[in-house]
């Protein structure tokens, strides 16, 4: 059908797959039954023209086996004409489809039907590749087994040919035909490898060593002996001399200068392909290293970006502590419902938060600015790092509050106490973090002896409790408010700690005695607000002595009883804990705007807190917020509530140390107070005793002039005395008034000023 391919009478299996195995044949063979089944057959190429690739003899065998199988004949797989495929098998598959072809292009010649199909049965019996290559050593020796019968296939195109071929002619033909096909897989197999070293070598000389390394081999032997005849006869035949005539000589070489023109165009393209690879490899490298300057810099930016917000919030910080404003941190607590949808909509590394009500897309989103935000994600030990240095200030004599606000469930308790309220000492709060550092500091400075004690009291329903104290119930305080205008809890028992683990224990008994009780919206919702103080005394080696108190705060959460659906008893409570937290809200409100009345008096709660909110002290307010967009309407008050806080100016904070010679002064002082108060006792019982004498003389001798008054006398006498140049003497009843004032006084500004004001006095004294 295709016309001769360089296929002998009796090929071997090998042969005539080798034939087939760049799919012309087969293609050409299969569009000439079916035409242009396979539109596009890739041929050998000409010379001018581009190589043909392995891959692209490869379509021809997965398109003409694409046709068979549309023609429902026996395929094989293109990979069973591959050499090293070469068992028994794989041949007896093409050879039946090879036999069903011929058998369907007969049957349809006959009868211009595509009835079904009957195919002749492969007259290969299945045999090892092994058994294949070892029986086919020598050309021509073939068994009729083992070799295959075209006698009958080639009958056709051989009628049309000279009748009668010689024997030589043959031969020649033979020798011809391996001879492409020898070329041919050299050339498939070079360019399925793409091997450089092959590629490099001149055409020619790679054509010359092909050759002469299949004509080596001992199954190409009889084929040397057709190409060098004289070589062949010397050796095995002298007396055959087979002659070559010029056209086949000139038929060879252009086959040889059509390989070498392939093979050069090959190396052309190779040449081209490494050109381009290197210059796309250049451009890849310097897109790199673009790209790696550009990250460099974008990470410098980002660098420099963070820096300038550090910088900023440790100003920002620096400046509110100067001002000595209220600090405000923020935390978000997990979101404990997985369905509900959060109204954080971002937080910022510089302190902001952006909120947004999640049911209510529309509504402008609210920013808001602290001093530091946690998310969800942090753990207590950051909390506490942050909250460190302020804390440790305890110890230098800074007065310290922290307090937990915001709403029910927030996890106020979960910060201060810790998650499981401060019931166990497995996970524990700041309030426990806190009071083991104040101990570690305490025994790091060996020059200073530390005294801490520890006082624990609630506010429930409008009314202080002690914690510490076994019989809670008994133990209502009363606040009393100092001389120096502060409100203090004189009777809240005051335990000395020695040891971490005292405190632990102080905890846990005041964390039981808390009230507590279950509501919608926390299973442990705390009922009351509790306050921790720990006040701290240090002597150091000197004598100078600093004294401190530290107020850890959980305040009550905040509820909209709808929400929280307390009755009875938690309704009570929820009414109290919102009214106290009210009159915070106005206390606060009143010192951002700087009123000159302050509201303390208006709760317990405000009255204890009054030196942390308007005092010398270092105040810090964590504003826990729920993310639950439900919660949304609470979030956004506490987070009002918290920026409302933090405009609150304290003034700067101060320590309260005081040296040596101040305490020896001071003691001083009070003696002096004291000696004085004496002295003055003594002038009025004097002062009274005189006016009682003259009362009487005036009554018994109303005529008689009134006498001078001694009083004045004395008053001038220790006026000329002591008095200053100058000034105009006091008088005796304003200097009472004043120490009577005074000489109770126990704050230190007030001691302070009472010792300015005896020093003027002092000299009455002398
Ligand atoms: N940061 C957090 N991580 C994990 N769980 C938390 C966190 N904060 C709070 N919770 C959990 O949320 C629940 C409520 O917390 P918590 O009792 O501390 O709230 P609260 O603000 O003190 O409430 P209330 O004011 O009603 O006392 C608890 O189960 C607690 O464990």
């Amino acid at each position: 059908m295709v016309g001769p391919f360089g296929l002998t009478h009796c090929p071997s299996e090998q042969e005539f797959v080798a034939a087939l195995r760049n799919g012309i044949v087969l293609c050409k063979a299969i569009n000439k039954i079916q035409p242009g089944v396979v539109p596009k057959v890739v041929a050998n190429a000409p010379c001018d023209s581009q190589p043909s690739t392995a891959f692209q003899y490869f379509e021809n065998i997965r398109n003409f086996l694409v046709a068979v199988q549309a023609l429902k004949l026996p395929s094989f797989e293109a990979s069973d004409l591959e050499k090293d495929n070469l068992d028994a098998g794989s041949v007896g598959k093409i050879v039946d489809c090879v036999n069903s072809l011929k058998s369907y292009q007969e049957r349809k010649k006959c009868s211009g039907t595509y009835g079904p199909v009957k195919y002749m049965k492969s007259p290969l019996a299945p045999r090892s590749a092994i058994h294949v290559q070892s029986e086919n050593v020598t050309l021509g020796s073939s068994t009729p087994q083992k070799c295959l019968d075209l006698t009958e296939i080639d009958a056709e195109g051989q009628s049309s040919q000279n009748v009668g071929p010689n024997m030589e002619d043959c031969a020649f033909a033979e020798a011809i035909g391996k001879l492409q096909r020898i070329i041919l897989d050299c050339m498939i197999s070079c360019k399925e490898n793409l091997n450089q070293d092959v590629l490099k070598k001149d055409p020619v000389t790679l054509v010359g060593t092909i050759l002469s390394n299949q004509l080596e081999k001992e199954q190409f032997k009889p084929l040397l002996q057709l190409i060098s005849p004289e070589g062949a006869a010397t050796k095995n035949e002298p007396n055959q001399h087979i002659e070559c005539s010029n056209s086949q000589n000139e038929n060879r070489l252009r086959l040889l200068e059509a390989q070498e023109s392939e093979l050069l165009e090959l190396k052309t393209m190779f040449q081209e392909v490494k050109v381009d690879f290197r210059s796309l490899q250049t451009q890849f490298q310097d897109d790199i290293t673009e790209l790696g300057h550009n990250i460099q810099g974008i990470s410098k930016a980002a660098l420099g970006y963070n820096q300038a917000v550090k910088e900023n919030r440790n100003l920002y910080n620096m400046l509110q502590e100067v001002r000595g404003n209220i600090r405000v941190f923020c935390r978000i607590r997990p979101l404990m419902n997985s369905k509900s949808i959060s109204s954080i909509e971002h937080v910022g590394n510089d302190g902001s938060i952006m909120v947004c009500d999640p049911y209510k897309p529309q509504t402008t989103r609210k920013i808001f600015q602290f001093n530091q935000i946690f998310g969800p994600t942090t753990t207590q030990d950051e909390i506490y790092r942050e909250t460190q240095s302020l804390i440790r200030s305890v110890m230098d004599g800074y007065n310290v509050c922290i307090l937990a606000y915001g709403q029910t469930g927030s996890g106020k308790t979960h910060t201060m106490c810790g998650p499981s309220g401060g019931l166990s000492s497995n996970d524990l709060g700041i309030n426990y973090m806190a009071l083991n550092d104040l101990f570690t500091i305490s025994t790091s400075r060996e020059d200073v002896k530390y005294d801490i004690r520890v006082q624990m009291v609630e506010i429930y329903n409008e009314q202080v409790r002690d914690l510490l104290s076994e019989d809670t119930s008994s133990t209502k305080l009363d606040i009393r408010s100092s001389s120096n205008g502060l409100f203090n809890l004189p009777d809240a028992k005051m335990c000395p700690v020695q040891s971490p683990s005292d405190v632990m224990t102080l905890m846990l008994l005041g964390e039981k005695h808390r009230a507590s009780g279950p509501t919608a919206m926390n299973n442990r919702s705390s009922r009351s607000h509790s306050i921790l103080t720990v006040h701290v005394n240090g002597k150091d080696i000197s004598g100078n002595v600093s004294c401190s108190c530290l107020h850890l705060v959980d305040l009550a959460g905040s509820e909209r009883v709808d929400r929280s659906e307390a009755t009875g008893d938690r309704l009570k409570e929820a009414q109290h804990i919102n009214k106290s937290l009210s009159c915070l809200g106005d206390v606060i409100t009143a010192l951002a705007q700087k009123n000159s009345h302050i509201p303390y008096r208006n709760s317990k709660l405000t009255q204890l807190l009054q030196s942390s909110l308007g005092g010398n002290a270092k105040t810090l307010m964590l504003a826990h917020i729920s993310p639950e967009g439900e919660s949304y309407v609470e979030t956004l008050s506490t987070l009002k509530f918290a920026q409302r806080a933090s405009t609150v100016e304290l003034g700067t904070a101060h320590a309260n140390k005081e040296s040596n010679d101040i305490r020896e002064l001071k003691e001083q002082v009070e003696t002096l107070k004291k000696a004085l108060a004496t002295k003055e006792f003594e002038r009025s019982s004097l002062k009274l005793k005189e006016n009682t004498v003259t009362s009487e003389r005036t009554k018994q001798l109303p005529q008689r002039t009134p006498p001078r008054p001694r009083r004045l006398s004395l008053e001038t006498t220790s006026s000329e005395k002591g008095s200053i140049p100058g000034k105009p003497p006091k008088s005796p009843v304003s200097a009472m008034t004043f120490n009577r004032d005074h000489g109770t006084a126990r704050d230190k500004e007030c001691r302070i000023d009472g010792f300015n004001r005896t020093k003027i006095h002092g000299s009455v004294i002398q």
